[in-house]
């Protein structure tokens, strides 16, 4: 299970009279699932794009297994992999197909291995019937999907999802809960869908851009609630 440990960690975006969105937020995450829930704006995105360098801190360090994210992009990306909330950021060749096969580029796989994987990803979320389809006219759950395929088919050692079930509806948020169930790797993820935090092993709760509260998911959920009482 990859190590991931952030310390010290503070960040500002650019820009005239930005207040930081984090703030001195330490802490070593070696568990198989992770949660992190939080208010709109709490800083759950910019906490989880640290994990592949998408946002390198102002201040502190983000290391996976050691890797120093400010320094080892090129390699905690091929490490790790990140689901977008929003998957239009993510979808980036015409067809489900060739969007799946993208992510294996140069890897030194054969065609044919290249199709026999993208196949078998495509059948795992139910998106066989949708091979040749335009991956633009996707429904958004299925695009969602698409995204989620996309990155898994990597088989990444760390998958990062940040709201994967935002915009699925009751049978596809269950068929992304097996999945993240079934996954071996370790997976840290962004949830407004509560529930989800059944799942975890741990929970942070970020609030103003500090971790509010760390440890048991029912505690979690809990004092995340008892934020909006
Ligand atoms: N690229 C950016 N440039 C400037 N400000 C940003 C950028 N990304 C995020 N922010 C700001 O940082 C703050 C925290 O955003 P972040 O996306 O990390 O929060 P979040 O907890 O994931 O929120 P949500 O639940 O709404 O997705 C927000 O005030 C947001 O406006």
């Amino acid at each position: 299970m990859p190590v991931i440990e952030f310390a010290g960690v503070g960040h500002t975006y650019p820009g005239i009279g930005s207040t930081p969105v984090l703030r001195d937020v330490t802490c070593r995450l070696a568990e198989h699932r992770v949660g992190i829930v939080g208010a709109n704006g709490s800083g759950k995105s910019t906490f989880v794009r640290m994990l592949n360098a998408l946002v390198v801190p102002s201040t502190g360090t983000v290391r996976i297994d050691g890797l120093d994210t400010a320094r080892d992009a090129r390699a905690i990306r091929r490490r790790v992999g990140f689901c977008f909330s929003d998957p239009d950021a993510q979808i980036v060749m015409p067809t489900v197909a060739e969007d799946v096969a993208f992510s294996l580029r140069r890897r030194g796989l054969s065609k044919q291995e290249i199709a026999d994987r993208v196949a078998a990803t495509l059948a795992a979320y139910e998106l066989a019937d949708h091979h040749d389809h335009p991956a633009h006219l996707l429904s958004s759950g299925q695009k969602q999907l698409l995204a989620l395929a996309a990155v898994l088919v990597t088989e990444p050692d760390l998958v990062v999802m940040d709201e994967p079930t935002t915009l699925l509806d009751l049978g596809n948020i269950r068929r992304v809960r097996e999945t993240i169930r079934a996954l071996p790797q370790q997976v840290v993820l962004v949830t407004h869908h509560l529930e989800l935090l059944d799942d975890v092993d741990r929970a942070l709760v970020l609030h103003e851009g500090r971790i509010a509260f760390d440890g048991e998911p029912a505690e979690a959920r809990t004092y995340y609630e008892g934020l909006f009482a």
